[in-house]
């Protein structure tokens, strides 16, 4: 766990830039700190590290307090990602990566291995690891920069806009990466962000600051959704909070599913007709994975691929209801189509039912009533 207690920083003729913050990051989990540009959100994580020394309070890592240890020691127990990655630019990815390990204490030939083992873990292919950073596009280097920082093994991290440097569809499969990740390793991380989407979705639990560094309110996503302790945080968050809550609700037995008649493709019309119940019938593929909707009553030869229509988008179970709500919305029968994990067709959810479903769910929520 990392502790702030009363921490504070002033720099010498400037305003306070965190004044009196006291938090709680704990063990295996992910906290973020979000807050408007200038709010102390990065001064704060480099108090951690002592590449800021607070001017008052105390941080406390497992119970120690940091301003007693060693420095050196403190940082190698903590793994620090920053924005662009900041990788030794005359250093091949894998001598990146395996400095870290060496600086900890690794035999040279152990720190190459690792460094080889988590270039896999974060989504890189041993082909990358001859190649120098500038060789690798923004989130390629994002990647390796992960990866020199859990090259020791550390049970802290600190991340500071660590996708920030990329592109949203790059920063999407990064964050959901990194998710993965994070559920395998169960590192202590505070996470640096300006992006309040970022921190919804990654943060167990998000901190919000306001500028002159004070924390305005610690909750987890779902609980700063539904009660944004003011107008300030209520203002950060944005206006789909609503709708965002959705992300956090899982479907599963909340929602009702229907069985559902489906075809495979070279079906004849008449035969579609005979087993359709409205005009859009499910096609499903040798392996009962759906492949799209047929429109029964206007095929005039046997059904061929070119016929579907794709627009709707899948629910697998165990997503939020979110899915399930796209899946029913984008579907042109108005029913979501809902696949096991393995991608198998499980059954449709009508609209209606993922509505009241919906309203079960706000109604359950944190301190919203009927
Ligand atoms: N070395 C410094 N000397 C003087 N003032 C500083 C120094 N570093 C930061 N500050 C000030 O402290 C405040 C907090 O800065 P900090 O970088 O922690 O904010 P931030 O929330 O991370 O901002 P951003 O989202 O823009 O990166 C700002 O007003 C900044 O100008």
């Amino acid at each position: 766990m990392i502790v702030f207690d009363k921490v504070s920083k002033h720099y010498a003729g400037a305003t306070k830039a965190v004044d009196s913050l006291s938090l709680e990051a704990p063990t295996g989990k992910l906290t973020v700190f979000v807050g408007p540009s200038g709010c102390g959100k990065t001064t704060s994580l480099r108090m951690i590290n002592r590449l800021v020394t607070p001017s008052s309070g105390t941080i406390l890592l497992d119970g120690e307090p940091t301003d007693r240890m060693d420095v050196a020691l403190l940082r190698r127990r903590i793994g620090y990602v920053i924005q662009h990655a900041g990788l030794f630019p005359h250093r091949t990815v894998v001598q990146n990566i395996a400095t870290t390990a060496h600086l900890n204490g690794a035999p040279k030939q152990k720190a190459l291995r690792t460094a080889h083992d988590l270039l896999e873990r974060v989504g890189l292919t041993s082909a990358f690891a001859d190649r120098y950073p500038w060789q690798l596009s923004g989130g390629q280097q994002q990647r390796v920069g992960v990866a020199r920082a859990l090259a020791s093994d550390p049970k802290f991290m600190l991340m500071d806009e660590p996708f920030s440097a990329v592109d949203p569809v790059v920063r999407g499969q990064l964050q959901d990466e990194f998710l993965r990740l994070q559920r395998e390793i169960g590192k202590t991380i505070i996470m640096v962000t300006h992006d309040i989407d970022e921190a919804l979705k990654l943060g167990d639990q998000v901190a919000v600051l306001r500028t002159g560094g004070t924390l305005a309110q610690i909750a987890t996503p779902q609980e700063l959704l539904a009660r944004p302790a003011d107008a300030f945080v209520a203002d950060f968050i944005g206006r789909d909070r609503g709708y965002r809550f959705l992300s956090f609700a899982e479907f599963d037995g909340t929602v009702p599913l229907s069985t559902e008649p489906t075809v495979v493709l070279g079906k004849a019309p008449e035969s579609l007709r005979q087993i359709a119940t409205g005009r859009w019938i499910l096609v499903l593929d040798a392996e009962r994975r759906p492949l799209g909707w047929a429109d029964a009553h206007g095929l005039k030869q046997p059904l061929r691929e070119g016929d579907l229509n794709l627009s709707g988008t899948l629910a697998s179970e165990g997503s939020s209801l979110r899915h399930v709500l796209d899946a029913a919305l984008s579907s042109p029968s108005g029913r979501g189509v809902v696949v096991a994990r393995s991608g198998e067709f499980v059954g449709t959810a009508t609209l209606s039912n993922v509505v009241a479903a919906i309203e079960r769910a706000r109604v359950g929520k944190v301190g919203v009533q009927p």
